[in-house]
């Protein structure tokens, strides 16, 4: 089994009243795509601040590759932060900029150059050395906070939300230069993020957290495919979520009618939470579904329709390239290796996986 490269250990912190991380434990290995991914104020920026040593948790550790690193300033970590803002240093060159944590440990001018030019290539921007950030767009002055932390040789980068300030299209440029950027580099990423999308896009490792609780950790296909419970469904995509109950194994009944599914586990006659995506839905006869109901609206949304559809008193979400007008009567059917299962939260947990809105 490979090393762990990080393990947050019983991290808690609180600031006045606000608990913000509790009893948190999380590790991983190295040259993971690891993402943190949740609502505003869950806990995402605090628990990166503290791997960095920006923020001291309350109680709890740090441990890089398992020793303790809580007396480590952070410059002195082998984990480098890229924010945000980029914090870049207006009145020098890109090149003083990325050179200066290299000056201040006293590399040689050698060293420098060459690191300064292999940086800028990594991030496709030879031959800016003496343009000032202002002259920069977003997403150039983004690269050149990279360049700088890349150039630490750090084992670690921490990002928080270092594209949230750029618009869509550059985003997703950047989205990509990323992945290939810790592909190049070898090293372990740590993003932050409340963007779900990003998040799949990016990921080999997804931490979902809600209220300083890890929700669910996991792949993207596992975050989105099989989401633990309630919140992390309705965080990640789009779901039809409603209230269930487990009749027996591979048996749920969900809102009067009877499903085959492939879950076992649950016990018999018991309330349970079920996911079904809307593009795991079928369109079929009005008699030959599992579901009959009538069509509420239709949205065209490029490749697919997003329609609503009520029957048996909800209204499902169903995205499909079969395009149904409204007031149309369908039957609708769902494979039973599409509905997904999940615990009813219990009392304890409801605060915690209660959404933001
Ligand atoms: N220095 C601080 N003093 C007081 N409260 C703080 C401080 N830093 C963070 N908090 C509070 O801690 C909670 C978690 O903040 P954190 O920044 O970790 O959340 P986040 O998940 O990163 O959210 P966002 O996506 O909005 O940045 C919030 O309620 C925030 O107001």
């Amino acid at each position: 089994m490979a090393n762990k490269l990080i393990e947050l250990v019983n991290i808690s912190k609180t600031y006045g009243d606000n608990v913000v991380l509790d009893d948190l434990n999380l590790y991983f290995n190295e040259n993971k795509f690891l993402t943190l991914l949740g609502p505003s104020g869950c806990g995402k920026t605090t628990t990166l601040r503290i791997m960095g040593g920006f923020e001291t948790p309350d109680t709890g550790s740090v441990l890089f590759q398992g020793k303790d690193i809580k007396s480590i300033p952070p410059n002195h970590r082998p984990l480098n932060t890229v924010f945000q803002k980029y914090a870049l240093f207006t009145h020098m060159t890109v090149a003083d900029n990325i050179a200066f944590g290299l000056k201040i440990k006293k590399k040689s001018k050698a060293y420098i150059q060459d690191k300064i030019k292999y940086a800028l290539k990594l991030v496709n921007l030879d031959g800016f050395e003496n343009r000032m950030p202002d002259s920069l767009s977003g997403g150039q002055q983004q690269r050149i906070a990279i360049a700088r932390a890349i150039v630490n040789e750090p084992k670690v980068l921490l990002l928080d939300e270092p594209l949230g300030a750029l618009d869509l299209k550059l985003r997703q440029d950047m989205q990509y230069e990323l992945i290939r950027l810790k592909n190049e580099l070898g090293i372990t990423f740590v993003y932050v993020t409340h963007d779900q999308e990003e998040a799949l896009t990016m990921s080999d490792t997804i931490v979902v957290m809600n209220q300083g609780y890890i929700q669910q950790i996991g792949s993207p296909e596992d975050i989105y495919n099989e989401p633990e419970n309630a919140f992390v469904a309705d965080f990640i995509g789009e779901s039809n979520i409603l209230s269930a109950t487990m009749v027996e194994d591979k048996l749920v009944n969900i809102l009067g009618v009877n499903f085959p599914c492939v879950d076992t586990g649950f016990g018999q006659n018991k309330p349970v939470d079920v996911v079904i995506r809307p593009e795991d839905i079928d369109f079929v006869a009005p008699d030959e579904g599992q579901l009959k109901g009538r069509v509420t609206s239709l949205i065209f949304k490029g490749v697919h329709y997003e329609m609503e559809v009520m029957a048996n008193g909800f209204e499902w979400l169903v995205h499909s390239t079969d395009m149904q007008p409204v007031g149309t009567e369908v039957g609708m059917k769902v494979d039973p290796f599409d509905i997904q299962i999940m615990n009813k939260p219990t009392s304890e947990d409801e605060e915690a996986v209660k959404v933001d809105e």
